[in-house]
């Protein structure tokens, strides 16, 4: 859910309506994508730049309440990212979040 907001006029819903954009759903898209379940961030590569695209993925929210520090974050997420990938050494693991997010290590004695 994004920050719950409240209408200051009446328009679709009437004035003082408290308002909640449920990103859950909308990032699933549950009535856009075959197997909304499944990470598979390329079917968003279509859609960059096109008018279309702007509500599919909205981490930042939108319009005049979203967030103002979205501009910044892009730039800096990139030099975050790289930081963790030198500094860390990673492997993949062995399970899949379709699985219901058990992890063969948690279970280990
Ligand atoms: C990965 C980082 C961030 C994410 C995913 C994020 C996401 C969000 C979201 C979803 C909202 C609510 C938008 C809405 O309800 O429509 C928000 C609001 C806000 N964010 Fe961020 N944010 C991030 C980083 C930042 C940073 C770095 C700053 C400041 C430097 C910032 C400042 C704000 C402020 C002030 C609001 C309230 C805007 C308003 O209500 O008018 N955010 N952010």
């Amino acid at each position: 859910m994004l920050v719950p907001h409240e209408s200051s006029a009446g328009c679709t819903v009437p004035s003082g309506t408290m308002l909640l954009v449920n990103t859950w759903a909308i990032y699933r898209g549950i009535l856009r994508w075959e197997d909304p379940m499944k990470f598979k961030p390329e079917r968003l590569f279509d859609l960059e730049g096109k008018k279309e695209g702007s509500f599919v993925m909205m981490p930042f929210g939108y319009g005049r309440r979203g967030c103002p520090g979205e501009n910044m974050v892009l730039r800096v997420v990139g030099l975050v990212l790289a930081s963790l990938i030198q500094c860390f050494e990673w492997e993949r693991l062995d399970w899949e979040m379709d699985r219901g997010l058990r992890c063969p290590r948690l279970n280990r004695s």
